[in-house]
């Protein structure tokens, strides 16, 4: 039972600079609670829900839907509980970590039919991204045709995308916690974090060869990314690339899949700032294949934290 009203997206503060993410501001004032429908609504914004009733609104929910919001943050929260240890060995052993059937079926499902949603709904713009130009020998940035993108930014959105938006919250807070328990030091934020939806839509699209975070002034430190293209074969293509960061010709590839059967993949994370990587190029007979993937970027705690490999970026971005 439900005996208070329930914020989907109190813990969470976002970042707004859109697609090339380098500053991390708070979520906006746009905070609200849900009540379900005939429980308590005459104490609604009274003393019952903190007393800061100007700055909060109450939403009336059907039953099952604060439950609903309740399981699926669970759900993350436990995925992380039982991946931890492997993703923390993984990331400091080999700098990403893949975790097979991270949230099953039914909730991965959701939070595709969410997506789709978005993407059908016009809500997501064609996407931008950064890539090495070898004559200039410098990094632009530049239109990706056939990537549509889009940031889950909570607030009133949350109800466009309530599945996402709890997976961002709980992401972020339950595996940020668990590397700064396993440091013993508050290496990243528990609180912000930047994200971004993509769908692939066919066509040959891909992501050139990067580092998400290059330096400068951006803070992101860990990337992680959840796949959710159950349908996923080999002939629709769109591989997650890792480059071995002293050999240019050395890779290993990654599915962006999680297989209803298999349970195979879903979750890949590394550190933002030390793995290069790149797309392969997507392809999609239907909308059914088009490639979803959900970013969520954590923010390291202090600048001195991104750190940056000369000779990597010699291997791969210097010496064409
Ligand atoms: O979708 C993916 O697999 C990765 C995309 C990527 O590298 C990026 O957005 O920086
Ligand atoms: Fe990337």
């Amino acid at each position: 039972t439900v005996s208070t009203a329930f914020c989907p997206v109190r813990s969470l503060r976002g970042s707004f600079a859109r697609q090339v993410q380098l500053t991390c501001h708070r979520w906006p004032r746009k905070e609200f609670w849900l009540m379900q429908k005939g429980f308590g609504q005459g104490k609604a914004g009274g003393k019952g829900v903190g007393g800061e009733r100007k700055k909060r609104t109450i939403k009336v929910v059907e039953p099952g839907d604060v439950e609903k919001s309740q399981d699926h943050r669970r759900l993350v929260a436990n995925a992380v509980a039982r991946v931890g240890p492997d993703m923390i060995q993984s990331l400091d052993s080999k700098g990403y970590f893949m975790a097979d059937g991270f949230l099953g079926e039914d909730a991965g499902m959701e939070m595709r039919n969410e997506a789709q949603e978005l993407y059908k709904s016009k809500k997501m713009t064609v996407g931008q991204s950064t890539r090495w130009n070898e004559k200039q020998n410098r990094t632009e940035q530049y239109e990706k045709f056939n990537v549509y993108t889009m940031q889950i930014e909570g607030g009133s959105m949350y109800f466009d995308a309530p599945r996402l938006t709890e997976y961002i919250v709980e992401a972020t807070s339950k595996i940020a916690g668990a590397i700064n328990n396993h440091r013993g030091k508050s290496v990243l934020l528990e609180t912000h974090q930047t994200n971004k939806l993509a769908v692939c839509v066919g066509n040959g699209s891909s992501y050139a060869k990067h580092y998400d975070n290059q330096g400068g002034a951006d803070r992101r430190k860990l990337t992680v990314l959840y796949y959710m293209n159950p349908s996923w074969s080999e002939s629709h293509g769109g591989c997650f690339r890792i480059f071995d960061p002293y050999n240019k010709d050395s890779f290993t590839d990654v599915a962006p899949k999680f297989d209803p059967e298999t349970q195979e993949t879903g979750l890949l994370c590394f550190w933002s700032d030390k793995l290069i990587h790149s797309v392969e190029p997507s392809f999609a007979e239907s909308e059914e294949q088009f490639r979803y993937a959900l970013t969520v970027w954590l923010y390291a705690n202090q600048d001195t934290q991104i750190e940056h490999d000369p000779e990597a970026e010699k291997a791969h971005f210097l010496e064409a």
